[in-house]
């Protein structure tokens, strides 16, 4: 961009350059205008490239324009900019840094999400915050522009922090949180995850505190615990899937224990983030009075009378038990998937104490023998290590066509764009277990791509299936095949 920037533009701008005085907030909008003045009618990004390149020229004005540049995310927005919800830069411009929000226009991540729009000013304000928004909404950037905002870089502690219920999910959202990192990175982000190498992250704790850790609560315990990071600078915590976490006996009293140590914290400011808040009225009540929030915490409940994304078709097909493979075969056949997720219920004690094979591993068996879609057919369920679980994941993530058999832990979280189709091959157990499966097709926020969710059920499960489709307010159409 320096090189198209003529002599006279040059002495135009050392011109206008030479009234800066350091500390002024004022700084970008002139360095702004000027640059339109003299027609660089690009992004601002590059705007402040074409800037810094040029001020090697004039090496008086390189510390001018230095300070100036580094006043771009502090700068006041005014009204008419407060408003402006049209793009992430807009909604972003004052709180977020400069870089972060490049590396977002890079990712394509222009348009606001619906959570996004409405979140991230409330989060922007310091206020506590339930984002209680549908599967795939894009909840996950919306809490990281919040970290980013707050954050300092040149301060070494940590400070911020993500809990989430799952390894995979904890990897996803750490990948998420690094790509908005500059590069040399001077944030770190740390994943403190079950399976982790614990004594690793140790050592990197002690020697120099991540900007933000990602963890999953029983990892995050034993360091707390061993005293090894305290929470005093910790600016953000978020509680990303919170009623499962709530739910789950494993997770739920160290989850209560973090939130008490937390809330005795300063300057703090919590997030709690699900597309699934049982009760969330009660819900709120509890978080303030036991004061994990503060008393203005904010619920960003967005389009709370469609639970589920509408483009999502659901469909049921009924046969026997002993049809049940049989069918799931025609089913696939018939769809040729390019990429979908089969649910699979988990293994009873009753089943695994009769010595019998877990129902995943016996149907990946029937699909590797009789399905010929040109699709990997992979599996992911609690009982693999997790390198064998990581290994699935990364191969989903790259082969542009698989059939991935899972159990509920793929049913959070999980990020798969590319999947077109769910099939319940058992129905899950609640409604919400049944909007989160679901929840894994649909993921691509400005797309209209039809996704289905095909359920197989037996006779006597007609029932379960209509009170969910009660619940959760959606339409299920038999299919015929
Ligand atoms: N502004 C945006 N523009 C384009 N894509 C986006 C935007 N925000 C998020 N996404 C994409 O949308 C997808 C879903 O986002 P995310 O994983 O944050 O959903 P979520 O609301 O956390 O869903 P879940 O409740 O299932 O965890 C991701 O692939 C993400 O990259």
């Amino acid at each position: 961009m320096a090189s198209s920037i003529a002599a006279p533009q040059l002495l135009l701008l050392s011109h206008t350059l030479s009234f800066f005085k350091p500390n002024q907030n004022r700084h970008r909008l002139i360095l702004q205008s000027e640059c339109t003045h003299l027609n660089l009618r690009c992004s601002f990004h590059f705007k402040n490239t074409a800037l810094l390149s040029a001020s090697k020229f004039f090496r008086p004005l390189h510390a001018v324009l230095n300070s100036s540049t580094s006043l771009i995310s502090k700068e006041e927005p005014n009204a008419k900019q407060k408003n402006d919800t049209s793009t992430l830069r807009a909604i972003c411009q004052g709180h977020v840094p400069e870089h972060a929000l490049s590396r977002l226009e890079e990712i394509g991540f222009v348009v606001p999400t619906d959570v996004q729009r409405q979140a991230l000013p409330v989060l922007f304000s310091g206020r506590d915050c339930i984002l209680h928004a549908q599967t795939g909404s894009g909840k996950t950037l919306a809490y990281l522009l919040l970290i980013y905002s707050v954050i300092n870089p040149q301060r070494s502690a940590v400070q911020a922090l993500i809990v989430v219920p799952t390894r995979e999910l904890g990897m996803q959202v750490t990948k998420v949180a690094r790509m908005l990192a500059p590069k040399p990175m001077d944030i770190t982000v740390m994943a403190l995850l079950d399976g982790g190498m614990l004594r690793r992250h140790k050592s990197w704790l002690k020697a120099e505190p991540p900007t933000i850790i990602v963890a999953t609560i029983a990892s995050l315990c034993q360091m707390l615990e061993k005293h090894i990071f305290k929470l005093e600078a910790m600016q953000v915590l978020v509680i990303d899937e919170v009623d499962f976490m709530f739910n789950s006996s494993k997770q739920v009293s160290s989850l209560r224990k973090l939130l008490t140590i937390y809330s005795s914290c300063n300057n703090r400011q919590t997030v709690f983030a699900s597309a699934s808040i049982p009760q969330h009225r009660r819900f709120l009540h509890d978080c303030i009075q036991q004061k994990w929030t503060k008393n203005d915490v904010i619920h960003v409940h967005v389009n709370p009378i469609e639970p589920m994304p509408s483009r999502l078709q659901h469909r049921f097909l009924t046969c026997s038990k002993k049809q049940r493979h049989q069918t799931l075969l025609s089913l696939l056949q018939t769809d040729a998937p390019k990429s979908g997720i089969i649910f699979v219920g988990e293994q009873s004690e009753k089943s695994k104490k009769a010595g019998n094979a877990p129902p995943t591993t016996l149907l990946i068996d029937f699909l590797k023998t009789s399905y010929g879609g040109c699709s990997d057919i992979l599996l992911l369920e609690e009982g693999m290590n997790f390198n064998l679980r990581a290994a699935s994941l990364t191969e989903v993530k790259q082969g542009g066509s698989y059939i991935l058999v899972a159990t509920d832990i793929a049913a959070r979280g999980v990020d798969l764009p590319e999947t077109t189709h769910i099939y319940n091959f058992d129905l899950p157990r609640t409604a919400i277990d049944y909007l989160h499966r679901a929840g894994r097709t649909g993921r691509k926020p400005f797309s209209d791509e039809e996704c289905y969710v095909t359920n197989i059920i037996m006779p006597e499960e007609h029932f379960v299936l209509q009170r969910y489709e009660n619940e959760l307010m959606f339409k299920c159409e038999e299919l015929i095949l």
